[in-house]
């Protein structure tokens, strides 16, 4: 199978940037864990490469090189941007970025051309070298000139996100949640089953992350903070580092190594912990990699009833969640019967 016709049963998302933009490195620090600085040692990437990631929907991300010419008439693009959901480009703003904008218009005019419904995501990337001021001037200036030569393309109508990133920090996990979210046709009665969820619950904030890539698949209609967020986040990698950290009850050596190597963990992954400032965070896992974080303020009354009522709260919650899963499942099988 080839790596397209092997995207097109999943939501596909096409990264796409000058060379040495940052490409490689975040699909790296995403979806493997590396460490941002061992990407200091990446090679150029010379043909394209794909990533494949499973929450609700399946994923997947695809890398094109930055020296490929795609509108070669060798290379098939008409029917990679067909098949594809968003199209994220980069642009290292640490560089001379006028190439950069003049190269994303003439990708956007193409991909407007043969999918109108594309969603056009722009990451502002590398600002971690950048002032705050700094910032939001090469933001104001990256957005204009991208529209000035828009509309030099006819295209001023066509809708642009852009997003400050940095794969040293929170910011690249949380732009690719809000570009993934877009993708989940269920996102709707996520949120609203979360917003359900917090309101009954004393939850403060919630999020449904992806275990493996820590991408939120949705989050309650409440402003997500980005401190919020790294907190959570970083509840995940903790309680998944002290979890392959032990064996679990009735597992021998074998086994405990054998997942550990598959990177198995079983269904009911939870934890619990109280920070400083009182509140309680608490991790459930759910179906697909999925897990249910949530900030908890208990405001005096007693924690361990707020508890017993957040775990059948949650039970409720994963239902649900098992029912939209089944319903996208049949509703993919359907699509791709006919
Ligand atoms: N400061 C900073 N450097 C970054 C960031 N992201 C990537 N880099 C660096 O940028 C350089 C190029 O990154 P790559 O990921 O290889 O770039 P690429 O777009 O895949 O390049 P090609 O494969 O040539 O198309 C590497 O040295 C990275 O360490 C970032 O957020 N901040």
């Amino acid at each position: 199978m080839s790596t397209e016709e092997d995207s097109a049963s999943k939501a596909m998302i096409l990264l796409m940037g000058l060379r040495r933009c940052g490409k490689s490195s975040i699909c790296k620090v995403v979806f493997h864990n590396m460490q941002p600085l061992d990407t200091l040692y990446l090679e150029s990437t010379s043909s394209p490469s794909m990533e494949h990631f499973s929450t609700l929907i399946d994923l997947a991300v695809m890398e094109l090189p930055g020296q490929l010419n795609y509108f070669e008439p060798s290379y098939d693009s008409e029917r990679l941007f067909k098949s594809v959901g968003a199209l994220v480009y980069v642009i290292d703003s640490q560089d001379e970025y006028m190439n950069a904008i003049t190269n994303l218009a003439v990708i956007i005019e193409y991909a407007y051309r043969v999918n109108p419904s594309i969603n056009i995501e722009v990451l502002i990337h590398k600002v971690d070298g950048l002032s705050e001021d700094y910032k939001v001037d090469v933001q104001r200036d990256i957005m204009q000139r991208t529209g000035e030569e828009l509309l030099e393309l006819g295209l001023d109508g066509v809708q642009v996100s852009f997003y400050l990133t940095s794969i040293f920090d929170h910011s690249i996990y949380e732009a690719f949640s809000r570009i993934v979210q877009k993708l989940i046709p269920e996102i709707t009665y996520l949120e609203n089953m979360l917003d359900n969820l917090i309101q009954h619950s004393k939850i403060e904030k919630a999020f449904l992350f992806d275990i493996n890539s820590k991408i939120y698949v949705s989050t309650d209609s409440n402003p997500v903070d980005i401190q919020t967020y790294e907190v959570c986040a970083e509840f995940v990698d903790v309680t998944l580092d002290l979890f392959d950290l032990y064996k679990t009850p009735n597992e021998n050596n074998d086994q405990a190594v054998t997942r550990k190597a598959n990177r198995e963990r079983p269904r009911e992954l939870k934890n619990i912990a109280e920070l400083e400032n009182g509140v309680t965070i608490y991790f459930r896992q759910m179906i697909r990699g999925l897990a249910l974080v949530a900030l908890i303020r208990t405001n005096g009354s007693d924690k361990d009833s707020c508890l017993t009522i957040m775990d059948y709260n949650v039970d409720i919650f994963e239902k649900g969640l098992e029912e939209i899963w089944a319903n996208s499942a049949n509703k993919q099988q359907a699509l791709s019967l006919e």
